[in-house]
C-alpha cells in the first residue's frame, strides 16, 4: 500500500517515519522548506522509547505528486485544512484512502465535500510530541496510538488493509468499530484539556493544586460531554471515569499540545477544537449555558488577536 502523510510535523512526521522504519512505502507531502530540511538532514525522532532517523525520507511537494496514492494520512493543522487539501488532490483518484488524524471533527465535512465521503475514514492519534525549532520531532511521553475505522462502523476489506499497514509499525495501531464516537470522546478529552491549560497556562498537576482548579476541570469536562451527548454522541462511561482521573491527577505535568503552541507564540486551532465545539452546542441545546467553556474561547481568540496585532 503507497502511504502519503501529508505533513512531516509532529503527529505526521512521528507516524510516518515510524512506518518508513518498518518498511512500508511512504511519502511525505510536504513545503518547500521542510522538504529542503528533510533532504538535508533527514527525518529525526526523539523518543522515550529509542530515537532513530530516516535517511532519505521520500518527499513531493504540490505540483510533483507523481498519482494517485492508496492512503493519504492527513496530519495537517485545521487552519491549514484548505490550503493542504488543494494540494493533496493529485493524490487522491477513485480508490484512494483518506484517513485524518487532526483532532475536532469538522474537518470530517471538507474531506467529505471535496473527496466525496466513500473515500473518508475516520481516525485520531494519541501522542504527546512536538516539532522541535532544529525540524527534529520530538516525542514527550511514550503514548502513541493511532485509531482507525471505517466510519459506519464495518470490517471492509480495505480497512483490513489499512490495518495490515499499521500493525507492527512500532506504535499502537487500533481498529474501531466504533471510530466516530471515539473522536467524539478524543475531541471531549482534548477540548477539556486544552481549554483548561490553556486558561490557567498552566499543568494539570498545577491547576488542580489551586483553589477551585478541580471544579475547572470537571466543569469543563461536563460541558463538554453535554455537547457530545446532545449531538449523538454520548461519551461512554468508562471514557468519562478514566478522563476524570487524568484530568485532575495531582502532580500531573499532562498539558494540551495547544498551551505548547501558545508558549512558543505559535498560530492554534481554537476555532476548529473550541469554537466549533461551542457552534455544535448552540445548536442541539441553544439555551443551554458553557460558561466555561465560552470563557475558554475569548481567551483563545484574546490571544490570536494579540498575536495578529504584535505578529503581523
Ligand atoms: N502534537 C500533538 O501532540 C498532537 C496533535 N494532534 C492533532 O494533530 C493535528 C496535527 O498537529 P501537529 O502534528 O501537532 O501539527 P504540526 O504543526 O506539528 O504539523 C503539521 C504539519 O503540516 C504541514 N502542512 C500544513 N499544510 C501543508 C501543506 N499544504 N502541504 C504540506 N504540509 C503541510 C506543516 O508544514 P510546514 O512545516 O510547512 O508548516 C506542519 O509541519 C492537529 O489537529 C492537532 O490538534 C493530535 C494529537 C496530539
Ligand atoms: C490530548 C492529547 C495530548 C492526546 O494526544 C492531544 O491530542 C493534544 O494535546 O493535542
Amino acid at each position: 500500500m503507497r502511504v502519503l502523510v501529508v505533513g512531516a510535523g509532529a503527529t505526521g512526521g512521528y507516524f510516518g517515519a515510524r512506518l518508513a522504519e518498518a518498511g512500508r512505502d511512504v511519502t511525505f507531502l510536504v513545503r518547500e522548506a521542510r522538504a529542503a530540511r528533510l533532504a538535508q538532514g533527514g527525518l529525526s525522532v526523539r523518543s522515550p522509547l529509542g530515537s532513530f532517523r530516516i535517511g532519505t525520507p521520500r518527499t513531493v511537494t504540490a505540483g510533483t505528486i507523481p498519482g494517485p496514492f492508496d492512503l493519504v494520512l492527513l496530519s495537517c493543522k485545521a487552519y491549514d485544512l484548505a490550503g493542504a487539501l488543494d494540494d493533496v488532490a493529485p493524490a487522491v483518484g477513485p480508490d484512494t484512502l483518506v484517513l485524518p488524524i487532526l483532532n475536532g471533527m469538522a474537518h470530517l465535512d471538507a474531506l467529505d465535500a471535496r473527496f466525496g465521503p466513500e473515500r473518508v475514514l475516520g481516525g485520531s492519534c494519541a501522542i504527546a510530541a512536538t516539532l522541535s525549532p532544529e525540524g527534529e520531532i520530538v516525542q514527550m511521553s511514550e503514548l502513541h496510538a493511532l485509531t482507525f475505522g471505517e466510519r459506519d462502523g464495518t470490517r471492509s476489506e480495505r480497512i483490513a488493509r489499512v490495518a495490515g499497514v499499521m500493525e507492527g509499525a512500532g506504535f499502537t495501531a487500533r481498529l474501531s468499530d466504533r471510530i466516530l464516537l471515539e473522536m467524539w470522546e478524543k475531541w471531549v478529552f482534548l477540548a477539556t484539556l486544552a481549554c483548561g491549560t490553556c486558561l490557567m497556562r498552566a499543568t494539570v498537576g498545577d491547576i488542580v493544586a489551586a483553589p477551585g482548579g478541580r471544579d475547572v476541570m470537571l466543569g469543563l469536562l461536563d460541558e463538554c460531554r453535554g455537547i457530545a451527548a446532545g449531538a449523538g454522541q454520548a461519551p461512554r462511561d468508562k471514557f468519562l471515569e478514566t478522563s476524570r482521573g487524568t484530568l485532575t491527577a495531582a502532580g500531573s505535568g499532562f498539558t494540551a499540545s495547544m498551551l505548547r503552541d501558545i508558549e512558543r507564540g505559535a498560530r492554534i486551532e481554537a476555532d476548529h477544537i473550541v469554537g466549533d465545539l461551542i457552534a455544535r452546542g448552540g445548536k442541539v441545546d441553544p439555551g443551554g449555558a458553557r460558561p466555561l467553556l465560552a470563557t475558554a474561547y475569548t481567551q483563545l481568540k484574546a490571544y490570536e488577536a494579540r498575536r495578529a496585532r504584535e505578529q503581523g
